[in-house]
């Protein structure tokens, strides 16, 4: 058993994740290029967006991003302008280092990001994106190679945080609904937690097959109550975008919005509240941005990286929160960390 007393491993996934960052860096100083449109104005960040050619997606990707790097801020009016550590990346100054950085500008993975920026999203998917099946067009999550070796690259940070999330979400007697599961990790750590508790695992088809081979062999782990799991789960392939949700106590989407655009995040909400019954509970695992939109760069760097790779973003805890309430539930403040540079929010559904 893990638990948060042992290290935390956000050091690994940040300098993983510092490739993206640097990509969003070069783009911006050598190919946008957004501290020449800000040398000597503020502008807010529709003004900016505009002058970039930027949708929302790679604007609330980018911005946040260079506001993290002390490089942007935002003034007493909410427009953007450049710090005095960022005046160093515009041109007209001496001395400054865009030029140094520009020795970057055609380093492969900056220039696709550029394009990326440019596009909001890859030119060209034809596998599908990846962590995402939407709609008829294909998925990696439905081809069965592809879905194995994405759930099992998941599978290492799964184990390691599903018990720190178990112990810190809702004890209770009743259903655990664990959409878009991937390994199964979370819900078996909090079955393993809540003794007389059921749950359900819902995803694809190919994911669950890989979660379920996880269950065979946590259960015969020898942990106490291991034995028991596989009787209280149900495995659910479907589609979280369209099929009905089974009814549930509590609701875990974890690192589930980030893959998604905002649009598809309220749609996803609304359909969340709707599977829980009164007092039930929504719970978030994932990354949030400072609710000022401007870092921390662990989680600007992570943004970057899930923008690279997915069709979503990391968000604040506000955004998260204006959607509970759209979708009619109470959000809690409560802000608890877990590790990795993730935590967890909750919102309930009212009673009645
Ligand atoms: C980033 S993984 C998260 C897995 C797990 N919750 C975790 O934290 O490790 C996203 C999951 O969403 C699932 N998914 C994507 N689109 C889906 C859809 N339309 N319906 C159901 N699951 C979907 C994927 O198969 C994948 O397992």
């Amino acid at each position: 058993m893990l638990n948060d007393s042992q290290p935390d491993l956000a050091p690994i996934t940040r300098h993983l994740r510092a490739m993206f960052g640097s990509r969003l860096l070069i783009a911006a100083v050598s190919h946008l290029p957004v501290f020449d449109y800000l040398s000597d104005t503020s502008l807010s960040v529709n003004e900016l967006r505009e002058r970039l050619n930027l949708q929302e997606r790679p604007a609330m990707v980018l911005f946040p991003a260079l506001c993290a790097m002390d490089l942007l801020r935002y003034d007493a009016s909410d427009r953007l302008t450049i710090t005095e550590l960022g005046r160093y990346l515009v041109r007209q100054q001496t001395p400054n280092v865009a030029g140094y950085v520009g020795l970057e500008k055609d380093d492969l993975g900056a220039l696709e990001m550029v394009i990326r920026l440019q596009n909001d999203g890859p030119l060209d998917a034809p596998q599908g994106i990846t962590f995402v099946k939407e709609g008829e067009g294909p998925s990696p999550m439905d081809d069965p190679a592809l879905a194995r070796e994405l759930t099992l690259g998941l599978s290492g940070r799964a184990r390691r945080l599903s018990p720190i999330v178990a112990s810190k979400i809702t004890k209770r007697d009743g259903h655990l609904l664990d959409v878009a599961g991937g390994t199964g990790f979370y819900t078996y750590e909090w079955l393993l937690q809540n003794p007389i508790s059921t749950a359900t695992l819902f995803d694809r088809p190919a994911v669950l097959s890989v979660a379920s081979e996880l269950l065979d062999e946590l259960s015969q782990s020898g942990r106490p109550g291991a034995e028991t799991l596989r009787e209280r789960v149900t495995f659910l392939p479907g589609d979280m975008l369209t099929d009905e949700l089974p009814q549930t106590d509590i609701l875990l989407a974890a690192s589930l919005f980030h893959d998604w655009p905002t649009p598809t995040c309220q749609l996803l909400a609304n359909r969340f509240a709707a599977a829980l019954r009164p007092g039930g509970e929504l719970w978030v695992h994932d990354a949030f941005l400072n609710d000022t939109l401007d870092g921390p760069l662990p989680v600007t760097d992570y943004s970057a990286q899930l923008f690279w790779g997915t069709k979503g973003r990391c968000y604040s805890r506000a955004e998260y929160r204006s959607w509970f309430v759209q979708a009619g539930l109470e959000p809690t403040s409560d802000n608890i960390p877990t590790q990795m540079d993730y935590g967890l929010i909750w919102a309930r559904k009212p009673n009645g």
